[in-house]
């Protein structure tokens, strides 16, 4: 039987403060205890179903729907025990501290994110250094990177240098692919002040978490510094523009900070993996013989 509408009290349309105190039972059942069953749901939630469709519809009339009402009036010992609520309003009712402490972290990155992105226009206030973090963009893009290391590897003439090449090929190929599967995942929007004036995008760089910019740079920076022999200024400049590259990104608006952590974090992993499937003459002989013959 369909459910009467009913007041933001819980009482079924059209009947009187008064006369729903005179017929105890479900709210859902035509019942005038609505505010009962809305304090217990609160209390307790694990008690058996009785029907599933009341406790929906309990849910939707608690408090937490109805904020500011909380009515006490109408519970008593002799009551049935109430029906539990769906998981997700269970969850609303008791927000969890994990919950809480994702949603602060939230509201803190969107918040630092609008403050650092001095860059996101030409007449921000520091608009006049955008041209600068435009060329950075571009030095962690992965257009550069991928025809860079396809010339390389064409150049190379040495086996070690061609297996470096060909694991660097593969490691930027595996970031293009990881990074473009998780922002189709999250789907999260790049942030309002950003302008899209990228240089050459994928339809997944409409979104903008995990940064493709940040795992780049951590992934290659990751990889020269375990393959390549460089002195330490070279060293530690390797890492200062991983670092300025991930900065840049929020300076220039196309990203939240937590979209460049997460980036810096999923790139250094992804090295991981590629120093794992390193790829050899020994394990992989096809494509060294295959490059060969190029
Ligand atoms: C092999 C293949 C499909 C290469 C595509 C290379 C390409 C167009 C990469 C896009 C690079 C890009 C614009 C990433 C976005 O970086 P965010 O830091 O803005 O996420």
């Amino acid at each position: 039987m369909p459910s009467p509408r009913r007041n933001v009290e819980g009482r079924p349309l059209g009947t009187s403060a008064s006369s729903s105190s005179s017929s105890p039972g479900s709210p859902a059942h035509g019942g005038g205890g609505g505010s009962r069953f809305e304090f217990q749901s609160l209390l307790s939630s694990r008690a058996p179903v009785a029907d599933p469709t009341c406790a929906r519809l309990r849910a939707s009339e608690s408090p937490v729907h109805r904020r500011g009402s909380f009515p006490l009036t109408g519970a008593g010992p002799s009551q049935a025990p109430p029906p539990p609520l769906p998981e997700e309003d269970r969850m609303d009712l008791n927000p969890s501290f994990l919950g809480i402490a994702l949603r602060s972290l939230l509201a803190i990155d969107l918040w630092l994110s609008k403050k650092l992105g001095v860059c996101a226009g030409e007449s921000s206030s520091w608009g006049s250094v955008r041209p600068l973090m435009k060329l950075l963009e571009i030095s962690g893009h992965g257009i550069p990177w991928l025809l860079g290391t396809l010339y390389c590897l064409s150049r190379s003439d040495s086996w070690a240098g061609r297996e470096v090449l060909m694991n660097l090929l593969f490691a930027l190929l595996l970031d293009v692919l990881l990074v473009a599967l998780l922002k189709g995942l999250v789907r999260r929007r790049r942030p309002a002040h950003n302008q899209m004036d990228m240089f050459v995008t994928l339809s997944v760089d409409k979104y903008s978490f995990p940064s493709g910019h940040a795992t780049r740079a951590a992934l290659v920076s990751r990889f020269i510094l375990n393959h390549l022999v460089l002195a330490i200024p070279l060293r530690v400049l390797v890492v200062l523009w991983a670092f300025i590259l991930g900065l840049s990104r929020v300076m220039l608006g196309r990203h939240n900070v937590t979209d460049v952590a997460f980036g810096f974090f999923q790139g250094y992993m992804q090295y991981s993996i590629v120093d794992y499937c390193w790829l050899s003459p020994h394990n992989a002989p096809v494509l060294f013989v295959l490059w060969n013959q190029q």
